[in-house]
């Protein structure tokens, strides 16, 4: 099994994601944390470019042990010396210089000829080697250099005695096949490459950042460079993640693998998000919130029978504690009731149907159904008034200078009713047209209203009592919106007073 070489710049081309500023310590923790990611090498900045980045690259240098820290230099004499001044005393201190080679970047940015080109890198690469014993060298913008030009740069670059070679595609132009064809050419036509290491350094602006790194190891990249979460610069790097992840699940067909802790991937993907303030996409791999998450019914039902039907790896080989079945409007019945026994709840067949239809509406309504909009259904559900009247439909009308009117539509035994009433608030109203249904005459003795669940979608409970003579009753509703919740608490109340004024006079009777 080949071992492929990690090279980080978190630090560095992640750092340079628009909106993200490290300070020192923020870099250390970082650093630390890929230190037990067990990540080979870590460019930890741009010493150059700032009298703080120059303190942190150092700082970082002091703080890991078991890494080689790097630090990034353009082909100058001036920045190669940051970098100096910011590995002093590091262990085992290493340069990464760089210059384009392609021609956009030759003739507008550097304004340089091929031969200026070849002869900058030359010096920089001798001027790097006289003080560091590790050297890189990157050719910017690889991806769109010629093919025989890249060869004379990586020749000289061989020859000049860098340790690693690095082949960016910096503007994430190329496709795998043709990002892998450049490593074979390499390998085919420089002489003494195997004196190297070649690496790939991959941009994500067409999505194919991973599966261009990926297609550089199957054609010999010796090291791989990214971000964790896939930071960096415009669309980002490579996910470290993904090309670790991508060669331990389909180790037979890459026959490649990194030295990573993979359970430290997770906590290195929160640590990272939470001080670059970068928030990883929900459907990002490996590492977003629903990477592990499954919650259509068919997916459920297969998860809960045997994991493999939809993971191809673990949770808790990232590090996660487990995979998560998560309730909305795609569930179905065996997730459902799974869901039930994990909240001690051990209903019989019919109730788990009956339950099901209500959270089945609830889903309709909520993007995604929580442990206590659950418990409030179940609890709401397993109260057995029978429904002399059920609530079918409210409409209501409310302006501020208008008086408020509800119209309410409920169903009994034999009819259903329309009514419709005006009233001091909309509550008042609704309650009004309710009371003309039922011809009950009662009394709103209580009305309190909170929220159950949390959001903006959160589902608000509704609890009245009613009383009518010495009777009281109680009556609770739960919606996501706090009139149709009043209108089931109420219709609820009414329903639990006509069942005990029954249980009294059956009670009488029997005293009579
Ligand atoms: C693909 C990459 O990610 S490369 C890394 C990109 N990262 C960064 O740029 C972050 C850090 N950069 C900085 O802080 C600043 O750009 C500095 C301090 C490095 C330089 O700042 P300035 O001196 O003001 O130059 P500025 O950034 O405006 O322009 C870049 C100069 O470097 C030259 N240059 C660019 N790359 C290289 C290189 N690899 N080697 C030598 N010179 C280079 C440009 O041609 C330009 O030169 P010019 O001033 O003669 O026209
Ligand atoms: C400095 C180099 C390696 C770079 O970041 C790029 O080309 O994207």
């Amino acid at each position: 099994m080949r071992k492929i070489y990690v090279f980080d710049t978190t630090l560095r081309d992640g750092e340079q994601s628009p909106g993200v500023n490290l300070n020192t310590r923020e870099k250390v923790e970082i650093a630390l944390q890929l230190e037990k990611l067990k990540i080979d090498r870590m460019e930890a900045g741009f010493p150059a470019a700032s009298p703080g980045d120059l303190a942190a690259v150092n700082a970082v240098a002091r703080a890991v042990k078991d890494v080689t820290v790097i630090g990034l230099s353009r082909s100058r004499e001036n920045d190669i010396d940051a970098v100096r001044e910011a590995l002093q005393g590091a262990q085992d201190p290493c340069i990464h210089v760089f210059l384009a080679t392609s021609p956009i970047h030759r003739k507008f940015k550097l304004r340089m000829e091929k031969q200026q080109v070849l002869e900058t890198a030359q010096a920089s690469i001798r001027y790097a080697k006289k003080y560091f014993s590790k050297v890189e060298f990157s050719l910017e913008d690889a991806g769109r250099t010629e093919l025989d030009f890249m060869a004379e740069v990586v020749g000289m670059a061989v020859r000049e005695g860098a340790n690693v070679v690095n082949i960016p595609d910096t503007v994430g132009y190329l496709n795998p096949s043709e990002y892998g064809a450049i490593f074979k050419y390499l390998k085919e036509n420089v002489p003494d490459i195997e004196k190297v290491q070649l690496s790939a350094h991959c941009h994500n602006d067409l999505g194919m950042a991973t599966a261009n790194t990926l297609a550089a190891i199957l054609n010999g990249a010796d090291q791989i460079e990214g971000t964790i979460n896939g930071i960096g610069e415009r669309a980002g790097n490579t996910a470290i993640e993904e090309i670790a992840m991508a060669l331990a699940t389909r180790e037979e067909f890459f026959e490649a693998k990194t030295g990573l802790v993979l359970t430290e991937i997770a906590r290195t993907s929160r640590l990272v998000s939470k001080l670059t303030g970068m928030v990883v996409p929900g459907n990002k791999a490996i590492v977003g919130a629903n990477a592990f998450a499954h919650e259509s019914g068919i997916h459920q039902d297969g998860m809960l029978k045997e994991k493999t039907t939809y993971e191809i790896m673990t949770p808790e080989s990232i590090g996660l504690k487990e995979s998560k079945l998560v309730l909305g409007k795609h569930s179905g019945r065996h997730a459902f009731r799974e869901k039930l026994l994990d909240l001690g709840y051990e209903l019989s067949e019919e109730q788990v149907n009956d339950a099901f239809a209500k959270f089945k509406v609830l889903a309709d309504k909520k993007k995604e159904v929580s442990d206590e909009d659950l418990l409030a259904l179940l609890e709401e559900k397993l109260i057995d008034t029978p429904e002399v009247f059920k609530l079918e439909t409210i409409f209501v009308a409310y302006g501020n200078e208008s008086t408020p009117t509800a119209r309410v539509r409920i169903a009994t035994a034999d009819q259903t009713i329309e009514e419709e009433a005006e009233g001091n608030g909309s509550v008042d109203a609704i309650y009004n047209a309710i009371d003309k249904v039922t011809g009950e005459e009662v009394t709103l003795a209580d009305y309190s209203i909170k929220s159950v669940t949390h959001g903006k979608d959160a589902q608000g409970e509704v609890h009245v009592v009613l009383s009518q003579n010495d009777v009281a009753a109680q009556g609770r509703g739960l919606s996501t919106d706090i009139l149709e919740a009043s209108a089931r608490a109420y219709v609820d109340a009414v329903n639990v007073l006509i069942e005990k004024r029954k249980t009294f006079s059956r009670r009488e009777r029997a005293t009579l």
